[in-house]
Order: structure tokens, then C-alpha cells, then sequence
């Protein structure tokens, strides 16, 4: 494990060192279920990291503790050394798991939405990724395949220029040729001092662009590492390492 990412650095003079998030025994429980026990760890800007486990482990709810959408029931996540809330929200681009869209409305006026709506929001960038993805901005979304709709909500949220992406499940619907061209097209894009947080099961599509790990299991921090340790350590990619080491 390299400790070097687990310290947490959100009280570090220098503002370029200083923690983008830094969660701090961070606990959610629903009833007598812990989804979440005391997950502390802090990760440093311009790093994309990939947030991996099995079902159940806790993924979408932490994601959706830093996005403010849940309460902790004890510790706290801070991004930027502040908790969730609406001065974090405007620095912090959230894709859920699930589509938000109705579908009568157009790929165009998705655009015409997150301009609205976000300062941060660059209209050029994702008018040129929905290009390049050939996506017909003329259509309703409620008209476009799944992996079409996943293509368009990834490249909106993709094109803020925020410090923190929060990405639950973005490419699971998208056909394994394109999950390439779009994680290309995304980590091509984004800007290098912001940091990505990333949810997926698809691990061995995901591993070439990722900086870091942190691996989920029963709600706890089992690893904190990167793809390249891994690989360095046991001879295997990341996909290989899990598929051996967390067989069923
Ligand atoms: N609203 C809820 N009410 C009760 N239990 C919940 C709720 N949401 C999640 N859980 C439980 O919390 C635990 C973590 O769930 P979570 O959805 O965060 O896992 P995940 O790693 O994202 O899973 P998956 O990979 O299947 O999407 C699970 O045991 C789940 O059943």
C-alpha cells in the first residue's frame, strides 16, 4: 500500500498540497446496516482515482456522502477542507448512477440547462466531446440508447471545470469499443489540477487511466494503492489482481 496517499494533507500551508478531499471516519448507517464504517483517507488534486469493491460495499453511498446528498451518521467528508454544502456544490460536478434527464428533453437543451446553471460550465468543450462521440444533439434524450444518454450526462458533467468529479457507474451501459474512446476523450479534457473520483466495476477498462485506487469491502478501506504498485508487487494488472484475490 503506499501510505504516501493516506495522509491527510488538508491542513498543509501550501495550497497546492492540500487535500481535495479528505474524509475522516466517515460512517453512514441505514437502520442496522453499516454501509459505512469510519472510512478515512485523503486524496490530493490532479489525481484520477478509481473507487472499486464488490456490490454492496459502499461505493454509490459514499459518493453521495461527498456529494452532500446523504447525512453521515458520524465523521465527515471536506472538500477543499469544507463540508458538503452549497459552496462545495458549486466546485464539486456529480454524475449519479442513475439518468436525471425526462425524456422529452433535447440533447441541445441539456447544454442550454447546465450553462444555466453552472459558472463553471464550458458549453464549447461539450458541444465538441458530444461531436466527437457522435452524439445527435437534435435528439430528445428519451430518443438515444442507453450508452448514448450515459455519453451524454458524462461528457455535461465533464465539462465543468470543477475541482472534484464525482463519477458513480459512468460507462456501464456504454459498448466496450467506445468506453475507450470516451475514457480517452474525458481524461484528454479534463483539467490536470482538478481530481476525479471514479465508481466502476469495469475494472480492466477503467485501470489504464487511473492514478490511484481505493478499494471498497463492507464499508471499509481495504486498499488504498495504484494500479501501478499493484503491478509492480505481483506481476498482474489490476483486473487480474482482483479477479485472483477476490474469487468467489
Ligand atoms: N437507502 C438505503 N436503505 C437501506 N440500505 C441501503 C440503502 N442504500 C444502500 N444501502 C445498503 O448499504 C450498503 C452499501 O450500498 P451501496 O449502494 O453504497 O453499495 P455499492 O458499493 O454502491 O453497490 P453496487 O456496486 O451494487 O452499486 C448495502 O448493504 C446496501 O444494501
Amino acid at each position: 500500500m503506499d501510505q504516501a496517499y493516506l495522509t491527510p494533507n488538508a491542513a498543509s500551508p501550501d495550497p497546492a498540497l492540500a487535500a481535495v478531499l479528505d474524509c475522516r471516519v466517515l460512517t453512514k448507517r441505514y437502520g442496522s446496516t453499516i454501509a459505512l464504517n469510519a472510512v478515512t483517507f485523503s486524496i490530493p488534486r490532479g489525481r484520477v482515482v478509481g473507487l472499486l469493491g464488490p456490490n454492496g460495499s459502499g461505493k454509490t453511498t459514499l459518493i453521495k456522502l461527498i456529494a452532500g446528498l446523504l447525512q453521515p451518521t458520524a465523521g465527515a467528508a471536506y472538500i477543499l477542507g469544507e463540508e458538503p454544502g452549497p459552496s462545495t456544490k458549486a466546485r464539486v460536478s456529480y454524475l449519479p448512477e442513475r439518468p436525471y434527464f425526462s425524456p422529452s428533453t433535447k440533447v441541445s437543451d441539456t447544454l442550454a440547462f447546465f450553462a444555466d446553471f453552472y459558472a463553471d460550465f464550458d458549453r464549447r468543450l461539450a458541444e465538441d466531446m458530444l461531436m466527437r462521440l457522435s452524439v445527435p444533439t437534435a435528439s430528445t434524450m428519451g430518443a438515444l440508447s442507453k450508452g448514448t444518454k450515459e455519453k451524454v450526462q458524462l461528457v455535461l458533467v465533464m465539462a465543468r471545470r470543477a475541482a472534484l468529479y464525482l463519477l458513480d457507474e459512468p460507462i456501464g451501459g456504454v459498448d466496450p469499443a467506445a468506453r475507450d474512446f470516451i475514457l480517452g476523450t474525458i481524461i484528454a479534457n479534463y483539467h490536470r489540477d482538478s481530481t476525479i473520483l471514479i465508481s466502476t466495476h469495469l475494472v480492466s477498462d477503467v485501470e489504464r487511466v487511473l492514478d490511484d485506487f481505493i478499494l471498497l469491502q463492507y464499508g471499509n478501506v481495504a486498499m488504498y494503492s495504484s494500479p501501478r504498485l499493484v503491478h509492480e508487487q505481483t506481476g498482474r494488472s489490476l483486473d487480474q489482481y482482483f479477479r485472483e484475490a477476490f474469487r468467489c
